[in-house]
């Protein structure tokens, strides 16, 4: 089995059916309308939205959000991950009653016990929602630069990607750049190429979250080539959610082969019925890829990741040559 990495994936987005079931019942609401049969109930973007926010909005108490983030690295170290990038959301906090503080720090501790028990190395990387409007991204941009966890470091903006221009966003990144976290931003998914092209142009990350739309303009492959700029690719995501069809339609091995830097990762997992191994074993299925190039994906991941300089020699070392 390949060692993992994972650097795109929303810890809400990460909990199970079954924890948030028992969430509901603590907090004493009514799940029905968004789990079915142990599994989510969503049938469009907008829609898996609204069950994504009623889950997160379960997790209230310093202790819930320690143990997601201790189950979901746990499970990922199970899987054969030595690396986990989560994205935090400090607005789903504020909605669930908690200060962007307390619910960074709880996460936090629940990566620590999880690296305790399995050695799993993780990192937060604190998303502002893009439908939540230009303020309040620049407010998640100004609690990741000062709010001093140190497995906080990166900045990066989701949620909604057919609202807002994304040049209005230019300064929320330049307070988080400035601060020396890294930077990656969801784009060409739900939107076309012009999207990835854009937030290139203005936002200058390192990282796409996403990106696999810009498969529309060879130009713009070219241009990703080129410049290294790492694609956080979710095929089982962009299936479930209508992006592609199926995976034989797919543009990761394109993406690949014209030598864009490519990474796997699963997004929001039990939403899309899928998990990093899984995604790893659609790159096996579906992509023609042996267990040396499933590596290589994790070491294009573990390179681009938001770590310091000798944790990533650490976890490259584990990876062998
Ligand atoms: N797939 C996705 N796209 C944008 N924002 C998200 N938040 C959680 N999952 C997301
Ligand atoms: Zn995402």
């Amino acid at each position: 089995m390949p060692l993992k990495a994972e650097l795109h994936c929303h810890i809400e987005g990460a909990a199970h059916p079954d924890l948030v079931l028992r969430q509901a019942r603590k907090y004493d609401a009514d799940p029905s309308p968004f789990i079915r049969d142990g599994a989510f109930v969503w049938h469009d973007f907008t829609s898996f939205l609204a069950a994504y926010d009623f889950s997160a909005g379960l997790f209230r108490s310093e202790e819930d959000y320690a143990l997601l983030a201790d189950h979901y690295l746990t499970s990922l170290a199970r899987d054969g991950a030595i690396y986990s990038e989560i994205f935090i959301s400090p607005d789903h906090a504020a909605g669930a009653g908690l200060s962007a503080k307390a619910y960074t720090d709880a996460l936090g501790e629940g990566i620590a016990r999880a690296t305790a028990r399995t050695g799993i190395e993780g990192r937060m990387i604190v998303v502002g929602l893009r439908h939540a409007g230009v303020e309040a991204v620049e407010k998640a941009a100004r609690f990741a630069a000062r709010c001093g966890n140190a497995l906080v470091t990166g900045f990066g903006m989701a949620g909604d990607e057919r609202i807002g221009d994304l040049e209005d966003y230019v300064r929320a990144f330049e307070i988080a750049r400035e601060a020396g976290l890294g930077i990656t931003v969801h784009a060409g998914e739900l939107m076309g190429w012009e999207s990835v092209a854009a937030a290139l142009d203005h936002i200058r990350p390192s990282r796409i979250g996403h990106g696999v739309r810009a498969v529309e303009n060879p130009d713009l492959v070219r241009r990703i080539a080129g410049n290294g700029v790492i694609l956080e690719c979710c095929p089982g995501s962009n299936v479930a959610l209508g992006v592609f069809p199926d995976f034989a339609n797919h543009p990761f091995p394109a993406l690949k082969s014209a030598g864009c830097k490519v990474t796997l990762n699963s997004d929001d997992p039990p939403y899309f019925h899928t998990s990093l191994k899984r995604e790893y074993e659609v790159g096996r299925d579906h992509f023609g890829m042996d267990d040396k190039a499933l590596t290589a994906l994790t070491r294009t991941a573990i390179e681009a990741a938001f770590v310091d300089r000798k944790t990533k020699a650490a976890l490259l070392a584990r990876l062998g040559r």
